[in-house]
């Protein structure tokens, strides 16, 4: 372990970290490059350190071995930090901002059991899946090898969230087809360090006008239009056993157990609290993780050229499909190396520890916050080597099939962290990554814009206040075949 030994205090050996002044602590710290500031304080320090703000202790840990020793150990560091939207927002019924109590516990699996086990549901996406790649594909093509912005298709396609919510998606000439990014628009702009503890700490202040009380309400209004929508009118039009999307297996859930036992913990509020966890986390991370891709192949053509090469070897004009997930290594390799590389959620989400947590000698307390910096573990220069460059070879072997799981870089790679608290969207996520990133590489040469003008992808320019801010660009995608999906 990395850790860099202070003085020894007692039983216990105190934690190191920079020292702060007098009552607020290290105040001065910057929430837009936090992940940088950690990572920089962890070359002087050690890579478990902490920090007092406002007398309140922060653990920042950047080791992959600590990391996987206590989030994965004993569930002790499952809990959350209070977050002013959790229990202003969803009442305390939604899954990621909360205490990982009896219920969330429960819903974590009820999400899982559904998204991985349920050969209903399984069918639906599929379905859906193949018919929003169809429209991506061919809003695409519209663009004729001119400038475009790789979001506007982009967000259509990730519209499959909604597909695995209700079993279909809204046309966009649908007046509320942008609600959903209406929403998570708001909340993240809730969850902002700023905001939200501004929020907790004057709780009042969301009824009076100015930033806080306008950015409440207006989440508070996304929030209602979304619910009414897509839950209510859901909820009303619900024949039982009929199965159309995620939100049907949670009312089947529901009404089951209600007639099993005569009540349910599964009530509605939790129900609309777990979908917006989906359209949060899901959408959101998506949309980043394929556009940020975007920007890196057009950055590195020798990598697009041989994920292409790959896919057109491997599939040929078959488009791709779930199954395919095994057969492309190359093209796996270019997402893992993305996801690491511009390490999209930087922090993840803070954990609180549940209990004392004592590690190589170190005691942390109980109810101390752990934030992981996952940005740094991905950046860290003995365990990457060249952590600055995108090179998807690192985690080939030297016949070019993917590394092991227990491989060394395969363990430090953790861009959906670790524990009882990962992202359950882990497998989701990346079968769909690979299913749409391989389908527009297959079709399409993405270059840059006519006047050549590409921001950088390089992760260390990015305001990365929460959630990340990437860059924004435009693109060209001239179309290299008469591709199946066509
Ligand atoms: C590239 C895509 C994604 C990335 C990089 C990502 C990453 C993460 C990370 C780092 C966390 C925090 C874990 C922790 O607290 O230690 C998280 C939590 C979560 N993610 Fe994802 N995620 C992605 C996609 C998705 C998708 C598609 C879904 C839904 C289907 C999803 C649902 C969730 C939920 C519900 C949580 C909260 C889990 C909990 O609190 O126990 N994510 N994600």
């Amino acid at each position: 372990l990395k850790i860099k030994e202070n003085r020894s205090s007692r039983r216990f050996k105190a934690i190191p970290g920079p020292r702060g002044w007098p009552i607020v602590g290290n105040i001065g710290l910057k929430p837009e490059i936090f992940p940088q500031q950690f990572k920089e304080i962890g070359d002087t320090h050690g890579s478990m350190f902490q920090l007092q703000i406002l007398r309140k202790t922060f653990i920042v840990i950047q080791c992959p071995q600590i990391l996987h020793e206590i989030f994965e150990k004993d569930e002790q560091c499952v809990n959350r930090p209070n977050y002013f939207l959790s229990e202003n927002i969803f009442s305390g019924k939604d899954l990621a901002f909360g205490n990982f109590d009896e219920h969330r516990q429960k819903l974590k699996e009820l999400l899982l059991e559904i998204i991985y086990k349920t050969p209903d549901l399984s069918e639906v996406t599929r379905q859906g899946v193949s018919c929003v790649m169809k429209t991506f594909y061919t809003d695409i093509v519209k663009t004729k090898g001119m400038n475009f912005n790789p979001d506007v298709p982009m967000k259509t396609f990730i519209c499959d969230c909604f597909q695995l919510l209700i079993g279909k998606t809204l046309p966009e000439s649908d007046t509320d087809h942008g609600m959903m990014w209406d929403l998570c628009d708001w909340l993240y702009r809730l969850i902002d360090p700023n905001v939200d503890s501004t929020l907790r700490i004057f709780p009042f202040l969301r009824f009076l006008p100015g930033k806080c009380g306008h950015v409440y309400r207006k989440s508070i209004e996304a929030r209602d239009k979304v619910f009414r929508k897509v839950f209510d009118e859901h909820k009303a039009t619900y024949e039982h056993g009929k199965i159309r999307g995620l939100l049907d297996v949670c009312f089947k859930t529901q009404m089951d157990e209600n007639e099993r036992t005569g009540s349910t913990w599964l009530t509605d509020d939790y129900i609309k609290g777990l979908m917006s966890d989906i359209l949060l986390a899901g959408m959101t991370e998506l949309l980043k993780a394929q556009r940020l891709y975007l920007l890196l192949m057009i950055h590195h053509p020798e990598c697009q050229k041989k994920a292409q090469h790959e896919i057109d070897t491997v599939l040929g004009m078959n488009a791709p499909a779930l199954e395919d997930f095994d057969r492309l290594p190359y093209v796996q390799a270019t997402i893992m190396e993305c996801l690491r590389y511009t390490s999209q959620t930087p922090l993840a989400i803070p954990h609180k520890c549940n209990t004392d947590v004592v590690i190589d000698g170190y005691l942390i307390e109980k109810d101390t916050v752990i934030i992981p910096n996952l940005w740094g573990v991905h950046h860290d220069d003995d365990t990457w080597g060249d952590p600055w460059n995108y090179r998807p070879e690192r985690f080939l072997d030297e016949n070019g099939k993917l590394i092991p799981e227990d491989h060394p870089l395969y363990k430090a790679f953790i861009p959906f962290s670790l524990g009882p608290r990962r992202c359950p969207g882990e497998k989701f996520s990346r079968t769909r990554l690979l299913m749409c990133l391989a389908t527009l590489l297959q079709g399409f040469t993405f270059l840059p814009p006519e006047d050549g003008h590409l921001p950088s992808p390089d992760p260390r320019l990015y305001t990365t206040r929460y959630p990340m801010y990437e860059p924004q660009f435009e693109c060209r995608a001239i179309p290299r075949q008469i591709s199946a999906t066509n």
